[in-house]
Parts: C-alpha cells; structure tokens; sequence
C-alpha cells in the first residue's frame, strides 16, 4: 500500500514521545468506558451545561442541575477529567477543547450514535468474525446472512442510528456528485444500492428529464416506495428488486448512467469483481460507471482516514463479515480486472468521497 501526505507523515514514523505512547495505550484498554463516558456527559447536557456557564461548575452544581446523585456526577466527571474532556481549577469544571468538538461537530454525533446503537454490543463478536468471516455480531439483532436483510426491521433506535450514519457521510456529497454525473446529461440512471431514494429523488429534482431506476434488496425497495411515493417527482423514479450476492443476477439496462454510493463497500473483492463485471456487461461504450467511495488513503485530513478505517470493523462484526472501507488501490484494480476503464477520479467530494468515473475498456 502506498500512501500520500498527509498519511504518509502520520503513519510512517512514530511521533510520541514514551509517555505519550504509553498514554495513549492506556486510553485504548480503557477505551469502551471513556466512550461511555463521554457519550452520557453529551446525553445528560453535561458538556453543554460546562460550556454556557463563564465560570465553571463545582460538582454539586453539576448533579443539582442535572438531576443526578453526586456519586453520579463524581464519576462522570472524574473520569472526563482524566480523559481530557473536561479541566477542572480552582473546585470548578470546565469544557475542555475535545469536550468542545462534542457539541459543535455533527459527525462525532453520528459516529457515536452509530457505534452505540449499531456496533457496540455486537463487537464483543469481533474475534469470531475475524476467524469466521461472518458478521457474528449481527446475532444481537436477528438471524440474518447480513444486516442489509435485516435493514428494515432493525429495533428503531438502531434502524435511525444506522441510516443517521449513511445519510450524514453520503447527504453531503450529492450536491457535487450531481455536478459530475450530470456533467454528462443522462437521461437514464441506475441507482445501485439506492435504499431510500435520497440520491434518485436529488437526480429526479435536479435534472427535469432523467428516468431513474433504484436496484436494491426487495425490503429496500419497499422502504424506498413508502418515502417517496407521495412526492411529486417520484412517478420518474422506478424500483427494481435484485439480490446481487446472487451471481445469476444481471443488470437491467442498458442506462447512460450506473451510480454506485457507498455500495461496492458491503462486499468483498471477490463479489466487487462479480458485481462490476456484471455491470460492465449491461454497459454500452456510452454508458458511465460512477463508483462513489470513501477511500481511507484519499482523505486530506488523517483523522478522517483514522474514522474510515474504524469504520471498516462495522463491517466485519456486523454488516457482512468480508468487506470494508476500501483502500483505493484495490477497488481500482478490481474495476479494471473486471474489464472497465477508470476515465476520471474526483476527490474531495463531500467530506471525504472520491467518485471513480469509468467506462468499458474497449482496447
Ligand atoms: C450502505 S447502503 C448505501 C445507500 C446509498 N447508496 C447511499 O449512498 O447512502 C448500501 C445499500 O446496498 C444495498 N445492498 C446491500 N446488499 C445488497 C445486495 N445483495 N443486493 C442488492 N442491494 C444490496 C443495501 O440494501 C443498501 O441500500
């Protein structure tokens, strides 16, 4: 694997000192109870509370303004002290600056909710989902092969933290992505994967002639039919039921556009390659395959790389047992074994997408 600054920087040489390696050791073996920690002083409006008082709080304060016991706020805040959430000087609490970054960044909101609700039971399986190669984990949850079958019947809480998660990162990045794909004025588009409909009814309200075809698991196609079917633009947006773990199952088509966002990233390298080569023979020398990922070796930012390799794990325990985050290298050479070309990529997209643009290798 080759890596680019700023990840060529970050991860070639260690850059702590012994005692913060140490440090950071420990903050990793204590890791689920920080997180627990940190996720209940955001819940009970701890941090909020720090922050909108000038002068601190002492912790009576605290658990009279927050209805907990004093034994409750001691430990809450005792631990934040030590982890580095909250300061403390002079018997006053205060916010810390990483106890800022939990009330102003939505995406550690989302990343939190989604490693509460959706994987943190079902990681105590990760080790069994290693050896084994299934989501062990899923069984919190249900008897399902992987946790896209079970999408729609996943307990609310879960269900809305999982779809929190995949609207968030995907959301952001269809005002840029519609730039690219329209760039081409399609008027005929397979949205692979689309689940709900968010990106088909952005194409649908962006361009007034596209016809637009959503490929997903049955269950999906319900969900997407109930969201949009009241909505004015839906009647050019149709549904098409499709397992394709199914090695049999061939694309409709052909359309001038093929749409992949955050899809390719639910298999392994070996179904990637059986999906897009079954893409590519529905493919006419007209029709653009865009492929929208989050790469962890594109990322400008290395905490955006540290994320999307965490996020790998997800899949591992609970979503499928064999794929991931993609290192984009591989993604790349699997799209081009499977007999396409990759035209463009476009970084940056969103916070933190590359779309790979491609089309038949028809050398
Ligand atoms: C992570 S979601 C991505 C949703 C959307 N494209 C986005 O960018 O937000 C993956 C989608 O792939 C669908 N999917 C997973 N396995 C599938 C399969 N075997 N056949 C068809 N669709 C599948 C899921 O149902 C889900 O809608």
């Amino acid at each position: 694997m080759k890596l680019e600054a700023p990840l060529k920087q970050a991860y070639e040489s260690d850059h702590l000192t012994a005692s913060e390696a140490q440090r950071m050791a420990h903050l990793i073996a204590f890791a689920p109870v920080v997180f627990q920690v940190a996720r209940l002083m955001h819940k009970f409006g701890i941090f909020s509370l720090l922050r909108d008082s000038d002068n601190g709080l002492t912790m009576d304060k605290v658990a009279e303004r927050v209805g907990i016991s004093r034994y409750a706020a001691q430990v809450l805040l005792e631990s934040s002290l030590t982890a580095g959430t909250v300061l403390l000087k002079d018997e006053r609490f205060y916010l810390s600056k990483t106890g800022w970054f939990f009330l102003t960044d939505p995406m550690i909101e989302v990343n939190m909710s989604f490693n509460h609700d959706v994987n943190y039971l079902g990681l105590f399986s990760l080790e069994e989902a290693l050896l084994n190669g299934k989501p062990e984990g899923l069984k919190v949850f249900g008897d399902w092969p992987t946790i896209y079958e079970g999408l729609s019947s996943l307990p609310d809480q879960v269900r809305k933290s999982w779809f929190g998660f995949d609207h968030f990162y995907s959301d952001n990045s269809f005002p840029q992505a519609l730039e690219v794909v329209f760039a081409h004025s399609p008027k005929t588009l397979l949205d692979v994967g689309g689940n709900t409909g968010r990106w088909s009814l952005q194409c649908v309200n962006h361009s007034p002639d596209v016809q637009v075809t959503i490929m997903d698991l049955p269950q999906q196609i319900g969900l997407m039919k109930s969201q949009t079917e009241h909505l004015p633009e839906a009647d050019r947006i149709h549904g098409y039921q499709a397992d394709l773990l199914d090695p049999e199952t061939s694309f409709p088509g052909p359309f001038d556009a093929i749409w992949m966002s955050q899809f390719l990233d639910c298999f392994s390298e070996e179904q990637v390659f059986s999906i897009v080569s079954r893409a590519g023979k529905s493919m006419t020398g007209n029709t653009r395959l865009f492929v929208m990922e989050t790469f962890w070796d594109r990322q400008r930012f290395e905490t955006s790389a540290f994320c999307l390799a965490q996020t790998s794990v997800y899949f591992t325990a609970m979503a499928n047992g064999n794929s991931k985050m993609y290192y984009s290298g591989d993604m790349m050479r699997i799209i081009e074994k499977a007999g396409l070309k990759i035209d463009k990529i476009h970084d940056n997209i969103g916070l933190g997408h590359s779309i790979l643009e491609c089309v038949k290798n028809e050398e």
